[in-house]
């Protein structure tokens, strides 16, 4: 499966955010997008899911240009920068709801093998965080876009979530963005860098340098 992402023209009020937008990803590769802090991230990942409103975008889905907000085809997840699960929510009322093995999770993520009664609100800012992105992650959805899920996260846990997006990407596009940038750069099949509301593709990594996303010799 393919997504194509263009012709995005996102403003507020009078200030351009996004303007010469073009993004493919692909089923079997990981898509990465860099850049620096208010460069647009956030908007594009949420454009591409339908819950924010741009002036023009187009989506296509195997070349098919599709309409409907992709939340509302259920094709896609998202991962935001705040969490979604309700606080009060239990561990295990959410796997099960979500129908995600909580047996498979805690083979992985050992910590947790005690939590399965604990609420959600209970958990640290990094354990929310491995919960709500594992639940993407494994979830049905053929899209997973995922908005900084390395934030917060100890490094054994960052290397099992990059084990995980390893193996998902086999069953599902994903599009993934965080300033942990080394981390997204060796996840990714295919970079791009959102730089004055434009998306420039990467081919080679001192193209970053040049774009003066990151300093000279930072990435040797
Ligand atoms: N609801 C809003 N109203 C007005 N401006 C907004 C709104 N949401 C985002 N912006 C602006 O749009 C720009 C892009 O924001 P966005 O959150 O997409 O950046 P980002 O690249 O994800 O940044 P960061 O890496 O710091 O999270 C910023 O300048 C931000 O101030």
């Amino acid at each position: 499966m393919t997504l194509e992402v263009g012709n995005v023209e996102l403003y507020f009020k009078d200030k351009c955010i996004l303007n010469g937008i073009y993004l493919k990803a692909e089923t079997g590769k990981v898509t990465g997008v860099l850049g620096s802090n208010g460069s647009g991230k956030s908007c594009l990942l949420n454009i591409i899911f339908g819950s924010l409103q741009s002036k023009y975008k187009l989506i296509r889905i195997d070349g098919k240009p599709i309409t409907p907000a992709l939340y509302k085809t259920k094709l896609a997840s998202f991962l935001p920068q705040f969490n979604f699960t309700p606080d009060c929510a239990k561990l295990k009322t959410v796997f099960k709801l979500l129908r995600i093995d909580w047996n498979d999770f805690v083979a992985e993520f050992e910590s947790f093998s005690s939590y399965k009664d604990k609420r959600f609100n209970k958990l640290s800012g990094g354990e929310r965080r491995v919960i709500e992105t594992y639940l993407i992650l494994k979830g049905k959805n053929k899209i997973a876009l995922l908005d900084e899920p390395f934030s917060h996260l100890s490094p054994l846990h960052i290397q099992k979530i990059i084990g995980l997006i390893s193996e998902e990407k086999h069953e599902k596009i994903i599009i993934i963005t965080d300033h942990m940038h080394k981390n997204v750069i060796n996840t990714s099949d295919n970079l791009y860098l959102i730089k004055n509301g434009c998306s420039k593709p990467i081919n080679d990594l001192k193209e970053l340098e040049t774009y003066n996303y990151v300093s000279t010799g930072s990435l040797d």
